[in-house]
C-alpha cells in the first residue's frame, strides 16, 4: 500500500486524479475503461473538482461508469450516490448515457444485485475467472467500512456473487455492494481519505498490523495487489 500525503483536501484529490489520468495514459488502446464509482461525501469532493478542473484533462469519452455500492432509495433520493455523480459530474460534463451503468437503487434489492452482477459479468474482462475493472476509486468509512461492507456482514469479503445485497448496521438501510472478490481483482485502488473526521480510522488502518475481519477497509486495502491512498491528514 502506497500512501500520499498532501497539503491540502483538494490537493490529495488532485493527486488522485493525476493517478487516474497517468493510469488510463499507459494503457491508450484500453477502450473502454472501466472505472467503479464509490459514493457518499468524499467522492461529492471529487466530483465537483473534476468539474471545474479537470474537464478537458480527462479522457471522458473512454471511461464507462460503474458503481461500487448504491444506497436502496430512488435515484431522485439525496441518499443515492447516482444522484450526485449525475448532478455534479455527468450533465455538466456531458457524459453520454449509454457510457452510464447505474445500479438501480429503487427496484428489488436482491433482484438489483443479481442484475448487475450479471451485467458486470457480461460487460467486463475478465481475470482469475472474474471480471475486474480498470480502476477502483475506493472509500473508506469512519467505522472502517469500504463499499457497503460493513464489519457486521463481512462475509461480502469472500462472497462468491459479485454485487450482493448488504445492510447499514445503525440506519438498517439496503445497500447494494461489490463483494471482496471482484475489488481485489481490480486493481488498482485509489483510495482517497480526506478530512480530519478521518484521522482515527486512518490511524487505525495504517495501524492494522493483523488484518481482522472486522476491519474490511483494512482487509481489502492491504490484501490488494496495488493500493495507492491519498490523504491530507499529516504524516505522524
Ligand atoms: O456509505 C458510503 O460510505 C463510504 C465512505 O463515504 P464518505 O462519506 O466517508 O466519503 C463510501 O465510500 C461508500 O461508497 C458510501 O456508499
Amino acid at each position: 500500500m502506497e500512501i500520499y500525503y498532501a497539503k491540502s483536501p483538494e490537493d490529495a484529490l488532485r493527486r488522485m486524479t493525476d493517478k487516474l489520468i497517468k493510469i488510463m495514459q499507459s494503457k491508450p488502446g484500453l477502450v473502454p475503461f472501466n472505472l467503479a464509482l464509490s459514493g457518499g461525501s468524499t467522492a461529492q469532493r471529487i466530483f465537483a473538482l473534476w468539474q471545474e478542473e479537470y474537464k478537458q484533462q480527462i479522457d471522458w469519452n473512454r471511461i464507462r461508469f460503474y458503481w461500487v455500492d448504491e444506497r436502496c432509495v430512488s435515484p431522485e433520493d439525496d441518499e443515492s450516490n447516482f444522484k450526485h455523480a449525475d448532478q455534479q459530474l455527468f450533465r455538466p460534463i456531458g457524459i453520454p448515457r449509454t457510457h452510464i451503468y447505474r445500479i438501480f437503487g429503487e427496484k428489488d434489492p436482491s433482484m438489483e444485485a443479481n442484475r448487475y452482477s450479471e451485467l458486470i459479468n457480461q460487460q467486463l474482462p475478465k481475470k482469475n475467472g472474474l471480471p475486474y475493472f480498470d480502476a477502483i476509486i475506493l472509500g473508506i468509512g469512519l467505522d472502517g467500512h469500504t463499499a457497503s461492507i460493513f464489519s457486521s456482514c463481512n462475509f461480502l469479503l469472500n462472497d462468491t456473487r459479485s454485487y450482493a445485497v448488504a445492510v447499514h448496521p445503525e440506519s438498517k438501510q439496503l445497500r447494494i455492494t461489490l463483494t471482496g472478490p471482484v475489488i481485489l481483482n481490480s486493481t488498482p485502488l485509489l483510495v482517497p481519505v480526506i478530512g480530519e473526521n478521518k484521522k482515527a480510522i486512518f490511524e487505525r488502518l495504517l495501524e492494522a498490523r493483523t488484518i481482522t475481519e472486522s476491519f474490511p477497509a483494512a482487509c481489502i486495502m492491504y490484501r490488494a495487489a496495488s493500493t495507492s491512498v491519498f490523504t491530507d491528514i499529516k504524516e505522524r
